[in-house]
């Protein structure tokens, strides 16, 4: 039993550093395809919710997913995990078909928040660690796992309530734990949908400066929003869903007057002179 466990944790070693090698190697260049969506079609129920998507995100690039109520947005990034199967089209990541891709520790993915409170006493530590685990595999989490766990958790503002329960935080607090989970494995690619809703003022603070920093690690970042709000600054393309189809792909919407602020629609012009609506009203 023990001579398995040395191998598996040998095996799980090598693919680590081999991971690390490719890692800095930076196979991946500036402008590689990270995320390739072709004809992504998706039906739930009975609906159809994609219609033929096409999405690529580039390496080091920051996009934002917006769109209406039921637009599709979360069914897309859903897709881009493999979380809801297509029944027509193409997913790529890092150039490899999904169905082929393996190395998940490159990929972080916070979810849309739930209003369900999970009913298990975890701490924040334990949560971030969980993220970790990708990379970690069967091997024992190491100095550098235990370190990169406090990192993320120091990063988010939480260093202080490390060993609090997660039942103990506030939405926002929360919110930055999932972040935390999902940086812990040190990720390439960074989706999250919807990070900033129902988020204090104090949180919103904190994770656009945290997603700041990653950005300029060149951590490439797919982000599923209803205002650009606060990340504005950080964001290089705006995709549009509209209906399951994408309805622009291009520069992001400038924010005009009472349309910038946080709750209010979104009205701007696009390649078309039609006003182009991306926030919730629409
Ligand atoms: N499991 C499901 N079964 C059936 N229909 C679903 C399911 N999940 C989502 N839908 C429907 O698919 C459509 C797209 O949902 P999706 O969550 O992708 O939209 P969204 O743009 O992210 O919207 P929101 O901003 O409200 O999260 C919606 O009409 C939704 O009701």
């Amino acid at each position: 039993m023990a001579t398995v466990n040395v191998k598996a944790n040998a095996k799980a070693t090598a693919k680590a550093n081999a991971n690390d090698e490719r890692r800095s190697a930076g196979r991946d260049a500036p402008g590689a395809p990270v995320i390739s969506l072709r004809g992504a079609t998706a039906t739930l129920g009975a609906r159809p919710v994609l219609r033929g998507i096409d999405l690529t995100v580039h390496h080091g690039e920051v996009v934002a997913l917006l769109g209406a109520n039921g637009s599709g947005k979360s069914t897309a990034v859903r897709a881009v995990i493999g979380q809801v199967p297509l029944t027509a089209g193409e997913v790529a990541l890092f150039s490899t078909p999904l169905r082929r891709f393996r190395d998940w520790s490159r990929v972080g993915y916070v979810p849309q928040r739930t209003t369900a409170e999970g009913g298990v006493p975890a701490t924040v530590r334990e949560i971030v660690a969980a993220g970790r685990l990708s990379r970690t595999g069967l091997r024992w989490p190491g100095k550098a796992d235990r370190a990169a766990v406090e990192r993320v958790i120091e990063l988010v503002g939480l260093a202080d309530r490390a060993k609090d329960s997660v039942n103990a935080l506030s939405g926002g607090q929360y919110q930055r734990v999932l972040i935390a989970r999902a940086l812990a494995s040190e990720p390439e690619l960074l989706i999250m949908d919807e990070p900033m809703a129902g988020v204090d003022l104090a949180s919103q603070e904190i994770l656009a400066s945290t997603l700041r920093e990653q950005v300029a690690a060149g951590t490439t970042v797919l982000l599923v929003l209803h205002e650009l709000g606060p990340l504005e600054p950080l964001i290089d393309r705006a995709v549009v869903l509209r209906e399951g189809c994408v309805l622009h792909d291009g520069p992001p919407p400038k924010a005009v007057g009472q349309h910038a602020l946080p709750g209010h629609d979104h009205v701007h012009p696009h390649a078309a002179g039609e006003p182009l609506r991306t926030g919730l009203l629409s």
